[in-house]
Protein backbone atom coordinates (compact mmCIF):
# COMPACT_ATOMS: atom_id res chain seq x y z
CA UNK A 1 0.00 0.00 0.00
CA UNK A 2 1.67 3.10 -0.92
CA UNK A 3 1.81 5.99 1.60
CA UNK A 4 -0.37 9.25 0.38
CA UNK A 5 0.70 12.90 1.11
CA UNK A 6 -2.36 15.35 0.98
CA UNK A 7 -2.44 19.12 0.61
CA UNK A 8 -3.14 20.85 3.84
CA UNK A 9 -5.12 24.22 2.73
CA UNK A 10 -7.44 26.51 5.03
CA UNK A 11 -6.56 23.99 7.89
CA UNK A 12 -8.28 21.23 5.73
CA UNK A 13 -6.29 18.16 4.85
CA UNK A 14 -7.28 17.56 0.93
CA UNK A 15 -6.85 15.76 -2.07
CA UNK A 16 -5.49 18.04 -5.27
CA UNK A 17 -8.79 19.66 -7.21
CA UNK A 18 -7.83 17.31 -10.34
CA UNK A 19 -7.88 13.86 -8.31
CA UNK A 20 -4.35 13.34 -10.09
CA UNK A 21 -0.90 12.05 -8.06
CA UNK A 22 2.76 12.25 -8.65
CA UNK A 23 4.73 9.29 -7.82
CA UNK A 24 7.49 9.54 -5.15
CA UNK A 25 10.50 7.19 -5.54
CA UNK A 26 12.98 5.91 -2.21
CA UNK A 27 16.11 6.40 -4.02
CA UNK A 28 17.85 3.75 -2.22
CA UNK A 29 15.42 1.19 -3.47
CA UNK A 30 14.58 2.78 -6.72
CA UNK A 31 11.39 2.13 -6.21
CA UNK A 32 7.82 4.08 -5.60
CA UNK A 33 6.75 4.36 -1.90
CA UNK A 34 4.70 7.10 -1.94
CA UNK A 35 2.16 9.05 -3.89
CA UNK A 36 1.95 13.42 -3.49
CA UNK A 37 -0.59 15.52 -5.05
CA UNK A 38 -0.22 16.86 -8.94
CA UNK A 39 -1.48 20.09 -7.86
CA UNK A 40 -2.65 22.87 -10.21
CA UNK A 41 -3.36 26.31 -10.40
CA UNK A 42 -6.79 26.31 -8.89
CA UNK A 43 -5.22 24.69 -5.52
CA UNK A 44 -2.79 27.77 -5.51
CA UNK A 45 -6.02 29.92 -6.02
CA UNK A 46 -7.74 28.25 -2.83
CA UNK A 47 -4.55 28.21 -0.67
CA UNK A 48 -4.25 31.85 -1.65
CA UNK A 49 -7.89 32.42 -0.72
CA UNK A 50 -7.47 30.95 2.24
CA UNK A 51 -4.28 32.76 3.44
CA UNK A 52 -5.74 36.27 2.82
CA UNK A 53 -9.05 35.14 5.05
CA UNK A 54 -6.70 34.31 7.57
CA UNK A 55 -4.20 37.37 7.33
CA UNK A 56 -5.99 39.88 9.48
CA UNK A 57 -6.08 37.82 12.49
CA UNK A 58 -2.98 36.30 12.19
CA UNK A 59 -1.25 39.60 11.09
CA UNK A 60 -2.81 41.39 14.44
CA UNK A 61 -1.73 38.47 17.02
CA UNK A 62 0.38 39.89 19.12
CA UNK A 63 4.25 38.73 19.44
CA UNK A 64 3.97 36.32 22.40
CA UNK A 65 1.37 34.64 20.65
CA UNK A 66 3.19 34.23 17.66
CA UNK A 67 6.02 33.27 19.69
CA UNK A 68 3.86 30.53 21.49
CA UNK A 69 2.75 28.75 17.99
CA UNK A 70 6.46 28.86 16.58
CA UNK A 71 7.67 27.34 19.65
CA UNK A 72 4.86 24.77 19.72
CA UNK A 73 5.87 23.35 16.29
CA UNK A 74 9.80 23.43 17.49
CA UNK A 75 8.85 21.27 20.00
CA UNK A 76 6.55 18.84 17.72
CA UNK A 77 9.47 18.39 15.63
CA UNK A 78 12.08 17.45 17.90
CA UNK A 79 9.20 14.98 20.02
CA UNK A 80 8.67 13.70 16.09
CA UNK A 81 12.37 13.51 15.79
CA UNK A 82 12.72 9.68 14.95
CA UNK A 83 9.50 9.59 12.74
CA UNK A 84 11.25 12.43 10.41
CA UNK A 85 14.13 11.52 10.36
CA UNK A 86 13.21 8.16 9.09
CA UNK A 87 10.83 10.24 6.43
CA UNK A 88 13.79 12.45 5.39
CA UNK A 89 16.06 9.09 4.91
CA UNK A 90 13.47 7.17 2.83
CA UNK A 91 12.76 9.99 0.72
CA UNK A 92 15.84 11.31 0.15
CA UNK A 93 18.26 8.60 0.23
CA UNK A 94 20.44 10.47 2.68
CA UNK A 95 22.06 8.60 5.49
CA UNK A 96 19.71 8.57 8.69
CA UNK A 97 22.04 9.54 11.13
CA UNK A 98 22.77 12.81 9.25
CA UNK A 99 18.60 13.79 9.25
CA UNK A 100 18.69 12.57 12.47
CA UNK A 101 21.61 15.16 13.80
CA UNK A 102 21.52 17.60 11.24
CA UNK A 103 18.34 17.86 8.83
CA UNK A 104 15.62 17.79 11.67
CA UNK A 105 17.34 19.39 14.67
CA UNK A 106 17.82 21.84 11.96
CA UNK A 107 14.42 22.44 11.05
CA UNK A 108 13.23 22.73 15.01
CA UNK A 109 15.64 25.46 15.29
CA UNK A 110 14.39 27.35 12.56
CA UNK A 111 10.89 27.92 14.37
CA UNK A 112 12.87 28.53 17.74
CA UNK A 113 15.18 30.51 16.39
CA UNK A 114 12.58 32.71 14.33
CA UNK A 115 10.15 33.15 17.65
CA UNK A 116 12.49 34.64 19.67
CA UNK A 117 13.99 36.87 16.75
CA UNK A 118 10.41 38.21 16.16
CA UNK A 119 10.63 39.26 19.89
CA UNK A 120 13.63 41.49 19.71
CA UNK A 121 12.95 42.79 16.50
CA UNK A 122 12.76 46.33 16.69
CA UNK A 123 12.72 49.02 13.45
CA UNK A 124 14.54 52.13 13.61
CA UNK A 125 14.13 55.76 14.17
CA UNK A 126 15.49 58.97 12.59
CA UNK A 127 15.73 62.26 14.68
CA UNK A 128 15.50 65.26 12.34
CA UNK A 129 17.00 67.56 15.38
CA UNK A 130 14.77 69.69 16.92
CA UNK A 131 12.41 69.13 13.89
CA UNK A 132 11.18 65.99 13.85
CA UNK A 133 10.85 62.23 14.53
CA UNK A 134 10.90 59.75 11.71
CA UNK A 135 9.90 56.08 12.94
CA UNK A 136 9.93 53.20 10.80
CA UNK A 137 6.86 50.90 10.64
CA UNK A 138 7.80 47.30 9.47
CA UNK A 139 4.54 45.49 8.83
CA UNK A 140 3.59 41.84 7.44
CA UNK A 141 3.88 42.02 3.34
CA UNK A 142 0.66 39.54 2.84
CA UNK A 143 0.12 36.45 1.77
CA UNK A 144 3.93 35.12 0.34
CA UNK A 145 5.01 32.36 -1.13
CA UNK A 146 8.32 29.88 -0.09
CA UNK A 147 9.59 27.26 -2.67
CA UNK A 148 11.94 24.80 -1.52
CA UNK A 149 13.80 22.24 -3.06
CA UNK A 150 14.97 18.07 -2.17
CA UNK A 151 18.50 18.07 -0.97
CA UNK A 152 17.47 19.27 2.75
CA UNK A 153 13.76 19.03 2.46
CA UNK A 154 12.55 19.99 6.14
CA UNK A 155 15.54 21.97 6.98
CA UNK A 156 15.12 24.47 3.85
CA UNK A 157 10.96 24.58 3.53
CA UNK A 158 11.38 25.41 7.28
CA UNK A 159 14.15 27.97 7.19
CA UNK A 160 11.56 30.26 4.90
CA UNK A 161 8.32 29.83 6.26
CA UNK A 162 9.19 30.20 10.15
CA UNK A 163 10.25 33.57 9.37
CA UNK A 164 7.58 34.64 7.23
CA UNK A 165 4.78 33.51 9.81
CA UNK A 166 6.42 35.36 13.04
CA UNK A 167 6.45 38.38 10.86
CA UNK A 168 2.87 37.76 10.66
CA UNK A 169 2.72 36.83 6.84
CA UNK A 170 0.20 33.65 5.90
CA UNK A 171 2.09 31.17 3.85
CA UNK A 172 1.66 29.36 0.49
CA UNK A 173 4.64 26.57 0.42
CA UNK A 174 5.44 24.72 -2.14
CA UNK A 175 7.88 21.53 -1.11
CA UNK A 176 9.98 19.75 -3.88
CA UNK A 177 7.38 16.78 -5.83
CA UNK A 178 11.05 14.82 -5.16
CA UNK A 179 10.54 14.78 -1.50
CA UNK A 180 7.27 15.97 -0.14
CA UNK A 181 7.17 13.77 2.78
CA UNK A 182 8.59 15.71 5.56
CA UNK A 183 6.69 18.80 4.91
CA UNK A 184 3.26 16.67 4.96
CA UNK A 185 4.41 15.88 8.46
CA UNK A 186 4.78 19.26 8.85
CA UNK A 187 1.48 20.20 8.20
CA UNK A 188 0.09 17.69 10.61
CA UNK A 189 2.39 18.76 13.50
CA UNK A 190 0.91 22.45 12.70
CA UNK A 191 -2.63 21.46 12.27
CA UNK A 192 -2.01 19.86 16.04
CA UNK A 193 -0.14 22.74 17.26
CA UNK A 194 -3.45 24.66 16.66
CA UNK A 195 -2.00 27.23 13.71
CA UNK A 196 -5.09 29.01 13.30
CA UNK A 197 -6.60 27.66 10.03
CA UNK A 198 -5.11 29.16 6.42
CA UNK A 199 -1.83 30.60 8.26
CA UNK A 200 0.58 28.13 6.65
CA UNK A 201 -1.06 26.11 3.44
CA UNK A 202 1.03 23.83 1.97
CA UNK A 203 0.45 22.97 -1.74
CA UNK A 204 2.50 19.93 -3.39
CA UNK A 205 3.03 19.54 -6.57
CA UNK A 206 4.90 20.25 -9.97
CA UNK A 207 7.66 23.19 -10.15
CA UNK A 208 6.39 24.04 -14.20
CA UNK A 209 3.16 23.69 -12.90
CA UNK A 210 2.26 24.30 -9.17
CA UNK A 211 5.63 26.61 -8.49
CA UNK A 212 4.68 29.03 -11.94
CA UNK A 213 1.15 29.57 -9.76
CA UNK A 214 2.80 30.68 -7.37
CA UNK A 215 5.14 32.80 -9.15
CA UNK A 216 2.48 34.46 -11.05
CA UNK A 217 -0.59 34.98 -8.87
CA UNK A 218 -1.06 38.20 -8.24
CA UNK A 219 -2.02 38.07 -4.61
CA UNK A 220 1.52 36.79 -3.59
CA UNK A 221 3.35 39.69 -2.37
CA UNK A 222 6.74 37.85 -2.17
CA UNK A 223 8.79 34.63 -2.89
CA UNK A 224 11.44 32.87 -0.94
CA UNK A 225 12.87 30.50 -3.53
CA UNK A 226 15.84 28.16 -2.93
CA UNK A 227 17.14 25.60 -5.99
CA UNK A 228 18.49 25.86 -9.26
CA UNK A 229 19.37 29.28 -10.89
CA UNK A 230 17.45 28.26 -13.74
CA UNK A 231 14.31 28.01 -12.14
CA UNK A 232 15.29 31.02 -10.11
CA UNK A 233 15.49 33.22 -13.12
CA UNK A 234 12.07 31.99 -14.37
CA UNK A 235 10.80 32.91 -10.84
CA UNK A 236 12.44 36.27 -11.48
CA UNK A 237 11.14 36.76 -14.99
CA UNK A 238 7.45 36.15 -14.24
CA UNK A 239 7.09 37.56 -10.50
CA UNK A 240 9.16 40.85 -11.37
CA UNK A 241 6.49 42.45 -13.64
CA UNK A 242 4.09 41.69 -10.79
CA UNK A 243 6.20 43.51 -8.26
CA UNK A 244 6.66 40.69 -5.84
CA UNK A 245 9.79 41.08 -3.55
CA UNK A 246 12.10 38.09 -4.54
CA UNK A 247 14.83 36.22 -2.55
CA UNK A 248 16.43 33.39 -4.44
CA UNK A 249 18.97 30.90 -3.19
CA UNK A 250 20.25 29.40 -5.76
CA UNK A 251 23.57 27.10 -7.09
CA UNK A 252 26.98 27.36 -5.80
CA UNK A 253 30.35 25.97 -7.35
CA UNK A 254 32.29 26.67 -4.32
CA UNK A 255 35.83 26.77 -4.13
CA UNK A 256 37.68 24.71 -0.62
CA UNK A 257 40.95 26.48 -0.43
CA UNK A 258 43.87 24.75 1.37
CA UNK A 259 46.97 26.28 2.04
CA UNK A 260 50.46 24.49 3.24
CA UNK A 261 50.35 26.23 6.67
CA UNK A 262 47.17 24.79 7.63
CA UNK A 263 45.69 23.10 10.33
CA UNK A 264 45.88 19.51 8.19
CA UNK A 265 44.14 16.74 9.83
CA UNK A 266 41.41 19.26 10.06
CA UNK A 267 41.13 20.70 6.67
CA UNK A 268 41.34 17.08 5.67
CA UNK A 269 39.04 15.79 7.69
CA UNK A 270 36.44 18.40 7.12
CA UNK A 271 37.17 18.68 2.91
CA UNK A 272 35.87 14.91 3.56
CA UNK A 273 32.59 16.46 4.80
CA UNK A 274 32.27 19.66 2.41
CA UNK A 275 33.13 17.55 -0.44
CA UNK A 276 30.78 14.59 0.29
CA UNK A 277 28.33 14.98 3.02
CA UNK A 278 24.39 14.56 1.48
CA UNK A 279 26.50 12.98 -1.16
CA UNK A 280 27.46 16.24 -1.91
CA UNK A 281 24.14 17.57 -2.69
CA UNK A 282 24.07 20.58 -0.68
CA UNK A 283 24.77 23.93 -2.19
CA UNK A 284 27.86 24.79 0.04
CA UNK A 285 29.84 21.81 -0.97
CA UNK A 286 33.19 22.85 -1.83
CA UNK A 287 33.60 21.29 -5.25
CA UNK A 288 36.60 22.68 -6.22
CA UNK A 289 39.36 22.08 -4.22
CA UNK A 290 42.89 23.87 -5.23
CA UNK A 291 45.63 22.99 -2.78
CA UNK A 292 48.88 24.78 -2.12
CA UNK A 293 51.66 22.69 -4.47
CA UNK A 294 53.88 22.61 -1.49
CA UNK A 295 51.19 19.91 0.10
CA UNK A 296 49.32 19.13 -3.26
CA UNK A 297 50.79 15.91 -3.30
CA UNK A 298 50.15 14.46 0.40
CA UNK A 299 46.82 16.07 0.18
CA UNK A 300 45.58 14.69 -2.74
CA UNK A 301 47.15 10.83 -1.38
CA UNK A 302 45.44 10.99 1.69
CA UNK A 303 42.19 12.88 0.32
CA UNK A 304 41.78 10.10 -2.15
CA UNK A 305 42.90 7.28 0.34
CA UNK A 306 40.00 8.76 2.81
CA UNK A 307 37.49 9.08 -0.10
CA UNK A 308 38.09 5.12 -0.64
CA UNK A 309 37.50 4.25 2.79
CA UNK A 310 33.99 5.79 2.59
CA UNK A 311 31.15 3.44 3.16
CA UNK A 312 28.59 3.33 0.67
CA UNK A 313 25.20 1.77 1.08
CA UNK A 314 21.88 1.33 3.30
CA UNK A 315 21.02 5.07 4.17
CA UNK A 316 19.32 3.25 7.57
CA UNK A 317 22.79 1.89 8.62
CA UNK A 318 24.89 3.62 10.98
CA UNK A 319 28.12 3.28 9.25
CA UNK A 320 26.96 4.42 6.12
CA UNK A 321 28.81 7.50 5.00
CA UNK A 322 27.23 7.98 1.61
CA UNK A 323 23.50 6.89 0.80
CA UNK A 324 21.91 7.16 -2.94
CA UNK A 325 21.47 10.47 -4.52
CA UNK A 326 17.71 11.47 -5.12
CA UNK A 327 16.80 10.82 -8.15
CA UNK A 328 17.18 8.58 -11.04
CA UNK A 329 17.43 11.73 -13.38
CA UNK A 330 19.73 13.30 -10.83
CA UNK A 331 21.78 10.42 -11.02
CA UNK A 332 22.13 10.16 -14.81
CA UNK A 333 22.64 13.94 -14.32
CA UNK A 334 25.99 13.24 -11.99
CA UNK A 335 27.49 10.06 -14.43
CA UNK A 336 26.94 12.57 -17.22
CA UNK A 337 29.25 14.82 -15.64
CA UNK A 338 31.67 11.51 -15.09
CA UNK A 339 31.77 11.39 -18.58
CA UNK A 340 32.40 15.16 -19.68
CA UNK A 341 34.87 14.95 -17.33
CA UNK A 342 37.14 12.33 -19.09
CA UNK A 343 36.46 14.36 -22.56
CA UNK A 344 37.46 17.65 -21.88
CA UNK A 345 41.19 15.52 -20.50
CA UNK A 346 40.57 14.77 -16.81
CA UNK A 347 41.78 12.11 -14.61
CA UNK A 348 39.25 10.20 -12.54
CA UNK A 349 41.70 9.66 -9.28
CA UNK A 350 39.02 7.36 -7.88
CA UNK A 351 35.04 6.69 -7.61
CA UNK A 352 32.52 7.96 -10.24
CA UNK A 353 31.19 4.96 -10.96
CA UNK A 354 27.19 3.85 -10.38
CA UNK A 355 27.15 1.10 -7.22
CA UNK A 356 24.68 -1.77 -6.41
CA UNK A 357 25.28 -2.42 -3.02
CA UNK A 358 23.65 -6.05 -1.87
CA UNK A 359 20.46 -5.35 -1.33
CA UNK A 360 19.79 -2.14 -2.99
CA UNK A 361 20.39 -3.22 -6.62
CA UNK A 362 18.15 -1.01 -8.23
CA UNK A 363 19.20 1.93 -5.86
CA UNK A 364 20.75 5.19 -7.15
CA UNK A 365 24.45 4.95 -5.32
CA UNK A 366 27.45 6.75 -7.34
CA UNK A 367 30.86 6.20 -5.74
CA UNK A 368 32.18 9.55 -4.45
CA UNK A 369 34.38 11.06 -7.30
CA UNK A 370 37.99 12.86 -7.33
CA UNK A 371 39.00 14.23 -10.90
CA UNK A 372 42.14 16.06 -11.79
CA UNK A 373 44.16 17.30 -14.48
CA UNK A 374 41.14 20.13 -15.29
CA UNK A 375 41.65 23.60 -16.42
CA UNK A 376 40.15 26.07 -13.68
CA UNK A 377 37.65 27.20 -16.91
CA UNK A 378 36.18 23.97 -17.94
CA UNK A 379 32.37 22.92 -17.94
CA UNK A 380 33.26 20.54 -15.21
CA UNK A 381 34.81 23.04 -13.07
CA UNK A 382 32.40 25.41 -13.70
CA UNK A 383 29.20 24.33 -13.86
CA UNK A 384 26.82 23.02 -10.88
CA UNK A 385 27.03 18.90 -10.87
CA UNK A 386 25.66 18.46 -7.22
CA UNK A 387 26.70 15.40 -6.54
CA UNK A 388 29.72 13.10 -4.91
CA UNK A 389 32.37 15.12 -7.43
CA UNK A 390 34.97 16.93 -6.51
CA UNK A 391 37.81 18.76 -8.56
CA UNK A 392 41.44 19.09 -7.60
CA UNK A 393 44.10 21.26 -8.33
CA UNK A 394 47.39 23.16 -7.36
CA UNK A 395 48.57 25.84 -6.93
CA UNK A 396 51.12 28.15 -6.11
CA UNK A 397 50.51 32.18 -5.25
CA UNK A 398 47.66 33.40 -3.32
CA UNK A 399 46.86 35.65 -6.12
CA UNK A 400 46.50 32.61 -9.05
CA UNK A 401 44.57 30.79 -6.18
CA UNK A 402 42.06 34.03 -5.78
CA UNK A 403 41.88 34.03 -9.64
CA UNK A 404 40.61 30.53 -9.91
CA UNK A 405 38.37 30.46 -7.17
CA UNK A 406 36.72 34.09 -8.32
CA UNK A 407 36.58 32.69 -12.28
CA UNK A 408 32.69 30.88 -11.53
CA UNK A 409 29.61 32.40 -12.56
CA UNK A 410 28.52 31.75 -8.98
CA UNK A 411 29.25 33.20 -5.84
CA UNK A 412 27.63 31.53 -2.93
CA UNK A 413 30.36 30.29 -0.73
CA UNK A 414 34.37 29.94 0.19
CA UNK A 415 36.66 27.90 2.60
CA UNK A 416 40.21 28.91 3.39
CA UNK A 417 42.43 26.77 5.42
CA UNK A 418 45.41 28.84 6.64
CA UNK A 419 47.20 29.59 9.84
CA UNK A 420 47.81 32.92 8.62
CA UNK A 421 46.09 35.29 10.03
CA UNK A 422 46.47 38.11 7.66
CA UNK A 423 45.98 36.37 4.60
CA UNK A 424 42.74 35.23 5.74
CA UNK A 425 41.23 38.62 6.43
CA UNK A 426 42.98 39.49 3.06
CA UNK A 427 41.48 36.42 0.37
CA UNK A 428 37.66 36.38 2.89
CA UNK A 429 37.44 40.60 1.52
CA UNK A 430 38.47 39.51 -2.04
CA UNK A 431 36.50 36.41 -3.14
CA UNK A 432 33.64 37.07 -4.67
CA UNK A 433 31.18 34.95 -2.14
CA UNK A 434 28.25 35.52 -0.18
CA UNK A 435 29.69 33.49 2.62
CA UNK A 436 33.56 32.53 3.66
CA UNK A 437 34.74 30.15 6.06
CA UNK A 438 38.10 30.53 7.79
CA UNK A 439 39.27 26.78 9.12
CA UNK A 440 35.68 25.46 9.40
CA UNK A 441 33.12 24.40 7.03
CA UNK A 442 28.96 25.11 7.30
CA UNK A 443 29.13 26.36 10.90
CA UNK A 444 25.99 28.33 10.96
CA UNK A 445 24.84 30.33 13.32
CA UNK A 446 20.89 31.45 12.50
CA UNK A 447 21.43 35.12 13.36
CA UNK A 448 24.07 35.93 10.41
CA UNK A 449 23.09 36.74 6.72
CA UNK A 450 23.13 34.02 4.30
CA UNK A 451 23.15 34.23 0.86
CA UNK A 452 24.99 34.38 -2.42
CA UNK A 453 26.26 36.97 -5.16
CA UNK A 454 26.44 36.78 -8.96
CA UNK A 455 24.10 33.73 -10.22
CA UNK A 456 23.92 31.88 -6.93
CA UNK A 457 21.58 34.42 -5.18
CA UNK A 458 19.61 37.42 -4.68
CA UNK A 459 19.19 38.90 -0.95
CA UNK A 460 19.55 37.44 1.83
CA UNK A 461 18.29 34.90 4.34
CA UNK A 462 18.93 34.58 8.00
CA UNK A 463 18.57 36.52 11.32
CA UNK A 464 16.78 39.88 10.97
CA UNK A 465 17.72 39.76 6.89
CA UNK A 466 15.01 37.69 6.81
CA UNK A 467 11.94 39.50 9.08
CA UNK A 468 13.06 42.77 7.10
CA UNK A 469 12.56 40.78 3.75
CA UNK A 470 9.26 39.58 4.98
CA UNK A 471 8.20 42.54 6.11
CA UNK A 472 7.22 46.03 4.58
CA UNK A 473 9.00 49.37 5.76
CA UNK A 474 7.12 52.18 6.14
CA UNK A 475 8.14 55.35 7.33
CA UNK A 476 6.08 57.77 9.26
CA UNK A 477 7.50 61.22 10.30
CA UNK A 478 6.24 63.65 12.94
CA UNK A 479 7.40 67.11 13.04
CA UNK A 480 7.50 68.82 16.56
N1 LIG B 1 20.23 25.47 -3.29
C1 LIG B 1 20.77 24.90 -4.33
O1 LIG B 1 21.82 25.27 -4.69
C2 LIG B 1 20.08 23.82 -5.05
C3 LIG B 1 20.44 23.60 -6.35
N2 LIG B 1 19.85 22.63 -7.06
C4 LIG B 1 20.31 22.47 -8.43
O2 LIG B 1 19.18 22.33 -9.24
C5 LIG B 1 19.33 21.16 -10.03
C6 LIG B 1 17.96 20.61 -10.28
O3 LIG B 1 17.36 20.23 -9.04
P1 LIG B 1 15.82 20.48 -8.77
O4 LIG B 1 15.30 19.95 -7.55
O5 LIG B 1 15.10 20.03 -9.98
O6 LIG B 1 15.82 22.05 -8.54
P2 LIG B 1 14.77 23.02 -9.02
O7 LIG B 1 15.36 24.37 -8.95
O8 LIG B 1 14.19 22.55 -10.29
O9 LIG B 1 13.60 22.86 -7.90
C7 LIG B 1 13.56 23.56 -6.68
C8 LIG B 1 12.11 23.85 -6.36
O10 LIG B 1 11.57 24.72 -7.36
C9 LIG B 1 10.39 24.17 -7.93
N3 LIG B 1 10.33 24.58 -9.32
C10 LIG B 1 10.86 23.97 -10.41
N4 LIG B 1 10.58 24.67 -11.52
C11 LIG B 1 9.86 25.75 -11.12
C12 LIG B 1 9.30 26.87 -11.81
N5 LIG B 1 9.44 27.02 -13.13
N6 LIG B 1 8.65 27.80 -11.09
C13 LIG B 1 8.52 27.69 -9.76
N7 LIG B 1 9.03 26.65 -9.06
C14 LIG B 1 9.69 25.70 -9.73
C15 LIG B 1 10.57 22.68 -7.74
O11 LIG B 1 9.33 22.03 -7.83
C16 LIG B 1 11.18 22.64 -6.35
O12 LIG B 1 10.19 22.80 -5.38
C17 LIG B 1 20.24 20.27 -9.21
O13 LIG B 1 20.90 19.35 -9.98
C18 LIG B 1 21.17 21.27 -8.62
O14 LIG B 1 22.19 21.57 -9.53
C19 LIG B 1 18.88 21.85 -6.53
C20 LIG B 1 18.48 22.01 -5.21
C21 LIG B 1 19.07 23.02 -4.37
O1 LIG C 1 21.00 27.50 5.69
C1 LIG C 1 21.84 26.59 5.67
O2 LIG C 1 22.46 26.28 6.65
C2 LIG C 1 22.07 25.79 4.47
C3 LIG C 1 21.49 26.02 3.32
C4 LIG C 1 21.71 25.13 2.22
C5 LIG C 1 21.13 25.28 1.03
O3 LIG C 1 20.41 26.36 0.75
C6 LIG C 1 21.17 24.26 -0.04
O4 LIG C 1 21.94 23.31 0.06
O5 LIG C 1 20.41 24.40 -0.99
Amino acid sequence: MLQKVLNYIGGEFREPNCGAYLDVFNPAKGEIYAQAPDSDDSDITDAVEAGQKALPEWSATNLEQRYDYLISISKRITENLQELALAESVDCGKPLWLAQSVDIPRAASNFRYFATAIMQFASESHEMSGKAINYTLRQPLGVVGCISPWNLPLYLFTWKIAPALAAGNTVVAKPSEITPMTAYLLSKLCAEAGLPAGVLNVVHGLGHKTGTAISSHRDIKAISFTGSTKVGADIAGRAAPLFKKLSLEMGGKNPNIIFADCNYEKALETTIRSSFSNQGQICLCGSRIFVERAVFDKFRSDFIDRTRGLKIGNPLEDTTSVGAVVSKQHFDKILSYITLAKTEGGTISCGGNPVQPPGFENGWYIEPAVIEGLSPDCRTNQEEIFGPVVTITPFDKEAEVLSYANQSSYGLSATIWTENLSRAHRLAAKLESGIVWVNTWMLRDLRTPFGGVKNSGVGREGGYEALRFFTEAKNVCIEY
